[in-house]
């Protein structure tokens, strides 16, 4: 049985199709992330799995049963935008969800302890790291098996970002699934066991991340930068912005000379060529044509 499971999904906006028939099966336990760039339906179908959003045609189940509000009380979700009340203290916050949920008084205690939360802060006093801190203690109150998150470390700072992950990965041992939407590749690659790629509606890719490079069919991707030249003539997979140029290649050793000697010839002035093996980027670039950003 899977956590959650999604068949052939179909969301129109009025005649606008968000999700084209999108199909997914999570399993319990795992980590799994909805990777695509701004608009590719990922938080469309979060809403569907967590609120309950109306969607046109397919099927959602919810460890095995068909979605509801009882299937609902499995779920814990921690939207983009927290839903948070700013002139409310930490504790305030958590008391006002805590009785919606009807949860037990004593999950605030131990949530305050176990996400070191500031009690008697108010919430707009809180920085960025410590609100997404806040906003998955309310989500865990009522103790749902299924944690859903929303681009979980929009505006977070490095060193916040490594403790949101690490309290996921801790989640996980625990024994819940994560599903986390994500337009961060470095997000899905330390983070997830199986990846989602998702593009303008539909899912494009899934696997693990191992699996989901082998898909990109390159070895690694060649980064250069400096003033570039001549970028057209390496061939289509070539992603060129401004100063910078990505070539993915099979065997570096052998055509990072033929690269070089392409962009010098053509004028380039190069500054810097890095090596690097291939990332999730690339699997994106591959099965779609242009980046992730
Ligand atoms: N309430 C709505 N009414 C009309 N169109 C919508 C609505 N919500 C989303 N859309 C459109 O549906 C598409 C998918 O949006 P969605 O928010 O699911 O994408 P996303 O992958 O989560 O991107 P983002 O990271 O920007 O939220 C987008 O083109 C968006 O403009």
């Amino acid at each position: 049985m899977y956590a959650i499971e999604v068949v052939n999904l179909v969301k129109r906006y009025r005649d606008f199709e968000a999700l084209k028939g999108v199909t997914l099966r999570i399993k319990e336990n795992e980590i799994f992330a909805l990777l695509g760039p701004n608009g590719a339906g990922k938080t469309t179908v979060l809403r569907i799995i967590a609120e309950g959003l109306s969607y046109d045609s397919g099927e959602v189940k919810v460890f095995g049963r068909k979605l509801s509000r009882e299937a609902l009380r499995f779920i814990g979700y921690v939207p983009q935008e927290d839903i948070l009340y700013n002139l409310l203290t930490v504790e305030e916050n958590l008391q006002f969800y805590a009785d919606l949920f009807d949860a037990p008084a004593e999950r605030i205690d131990d949530l305050i302890e176990r996400f070191s939360l500031p009690r008697k802060k108010k919430v707009r006093e809180l920085s960025g790291g410590f609100r997404k801190r806040l906003s998955i203690a309310v989500t865990l109150l009522h103790n749902p098996r299924i944690i859903i998150l929303d681009e979980p470390s929009t505006g977070l700072d490095v060193p916040s970002r490594r403790e949101l992950w690490r309290i996921i990965r801790e989640l996980k041992e625990e024994g819940k699934t994560i599903i986390l939407a994500t337009h961060y590749m470095e997000e899905a690659e330390v983070l997830s066991d199986r990846v989602a790629i998702m593009n303008e509606g539909r899912v494009i890719a899934v696997g693990t991340v191992d699996e989901l490079k082998k898909l990109a069919g390159q070895s690694s991707v060649l980064h250069i930068e400096g003033t570039i030249v001549g970028a057209e003539d390496l061939g289509s997979n070539v992603l060129v912005k401004e100063n910078y140029v990505r070539v993915p290649v099979e065997d570096p050793r052998k055509e990072l000379p033929k690269i070089i000697d392409v962009l010098l010839k053509s004028g380039s002035e190069i500054r810097l060529v890095r090596v690097e093996e291939p990332t999730l980027e690339d699997v994106f670039l591959k099965l779609t044509g242009r980046g992730l950003e």
